[in-house]
C-alpha cells in the first residue's frame, strides 16, 4: 500500500466485462517496483454471485493471475488466484484498521457477511487484533441475511480457533449496536449499515462489492465519514456515485503507513472503501512463484 502511494506502482483502472445483469469479469493488470515483491501480473477475476443459486458450493469468485517476467514479458505461471484474493481483501483492511483505529480503544468486531470474505476476516481479524467486549472474554460478531450461514461459519470458527468466541447475531442492527469495527463482506445491493445506528468514532472496512462498490453502507454514512480509499485510480474511475454524492476521499491508506496524511480524530466515524487492487495480487502472486521455486525446483 505505501508503495502505491509512492507511486511506485502501476494499475490502471481495470477492465469490467458483464457477462449478463449481475456477473462480470474484471481484468485487473499491474506492476509492482520492488526487488522483494515486484512482479508483472494480470488478475483475470470473474464474479458471479448467482453460483451461490446453483447447489454445487460454487465460489461466486473466482480468480487466476498470469505472472510474466518484467524483462521478457514472457508469461512464467499462471497461479489460482482465490485464495490470494481472499486473504490479500483481508490483509488490506487489518492495514487499514490497524492505521485508522491507532488511538482507539477497540472492544467489539462486527462481521457482516458469513462468505468467503466474512471467513478469512474473522481469522485474520481474531490473529491480529484483541477484541474483548466484557469479561476480557474476546469475541467476535457475524451476522448473515441468511442466518442458517452465519451460524454454520461460527460453529466452524469455534472448533478452529479455541481462544476467541464467535458470536452469531439474527439482526444486522444488533451485530453493529457498538461495534468499534465494521467489516461488510457481502452481495447487497441495499445499505446493510444505518448511520443512527453507529456510535462515534466507528471504523468501518467496507469490501463487498454488489451492483456497485458503495452499495453495503447508507449515503448518509458515506456524508459523515471520512472515507479513505485503496488506490486514487481506481477510486475516481469505480466510486463516481459516491463523488457525485460530494463524499470527498481523505486520501489513501498507503499514504497513511507512509505517513503523510494525519488519521482521523478518534470520534470521526471513518469508512475504508476498499475496491481491491491488482498490486496487492501482483506482490502475493511473486510470493507464491518464488516460494515454489524453492520449495520444488530448488532453484
Ligand atoms: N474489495 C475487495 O478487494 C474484494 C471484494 N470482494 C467482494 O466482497 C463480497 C463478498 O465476496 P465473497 O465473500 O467472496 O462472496 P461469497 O459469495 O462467498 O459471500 C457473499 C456473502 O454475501 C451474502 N449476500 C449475498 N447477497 C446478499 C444480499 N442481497 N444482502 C446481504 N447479504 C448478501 C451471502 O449470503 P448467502 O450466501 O446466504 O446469500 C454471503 O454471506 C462481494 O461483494 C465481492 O465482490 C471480493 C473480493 C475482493
Ligand atoms: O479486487 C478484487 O479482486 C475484487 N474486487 C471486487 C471483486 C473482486
Amino acid at each position: 500500500m505505501g508503495s502505491v502511494s509512492k507511486r511506485r506502482a502501476i494499475q490502471t483502472a481495470r477492465a469490467r466485462t458483464c457477462s449478463n445483469s449481475t456477473s462480470f469479469l474484471l481484468t485487473m493488470p499491474g506492476f509492482l517496483d520492488d526487488s522483494n515483491f515486484g512482479a508483472l501480473s494480470c488478475k483475470l477475476i470473474t464474479v458471479c454471485p448467482n453460483n451461490v443459486h446453483l447447489g454445487k458450493s460454487l465460489p461466486t469468485i473466482n480468480a487466476n493471475i498470469t505472472l510474466f517476467d518484467e524483462t521478457t514479458g514472457i508469461l512464467k505461471a499462471i497461479i489460482s488466484g482465490n485464495e490470494i484474493t481472499k486473504w490479500r481483501t483481508a490483509a488490506a483492511s487489518v492495514v487499514a484498521t490497524k492505521y485508522l483505529t491507532a488511538k482507539k480503544g477497540l472492544r467489539v468486531l462486527a462481521i457482516l457477511g458469513a462468505g468467503a470474505q466474512g471467513e478469512i476476516h474473522a481469522v485474520a481479524f481474531q490473529h491480529f487484533f484483541n477484541f474483548e467486549e466484557a469479561n476480557s472474554k474476546r469475541l467476535i460478531r457475524i451476522w448473515n441475511h441468511n442466518t442458517l450461514k452465519a451460524e454454520k461459519l461460527v460453529s466452524k470458527l469455534n472448533q478452529l480457533y479455541c481462544g476467541t468466541v464467535f458470536k452469531c447475531f439474527k439482526s444486522n442492527e444488533m451485530c453493529v449496536k457498538e461495534a468499534d469495527v465494521i467489516i461488510t463482506a457481502t452481495f447487497a445491493s441495499e445499505p446493510i449499515v444505518q448511520l443512527k445506528w453507529l456510535k462515534k468514532g466507528t471504523h468501518i472496512n467496507a469490501v463487498g462489492a454488489g451492483l456497485t462498490h458503495y452499495s453495503e453502507l447508507s449515503e448518509s454514512i458515506y456524508l459523515a465519514s471520512d472515507v479513505y480509499i485503496d488506490y486514487s485510480e481506481g477510486a475516481e474511475a469505480e466510486l463516481t456515485g459516491l463523488k457525485e454524492l460530494g463524499v470527498e476521499f481523505k486520501g489513501e491508506i498507503g499514504t497513511l503507513v507512509s505517513g503523510g496524511v494525519s488519521p482521523s480524530s478518534v470520534n470521526q466515524i471513518t469508512v475504508f472503501q476498499s475496491l481491491g487492487m491488482a498490486v496487492e495480487d501482483c506482490a502475493m502472486a511473486r510470493m507464491v512463484y518464488d516460494l515454489y521455486k524453492k520449495q520444488y525446483r530448488n532453484v
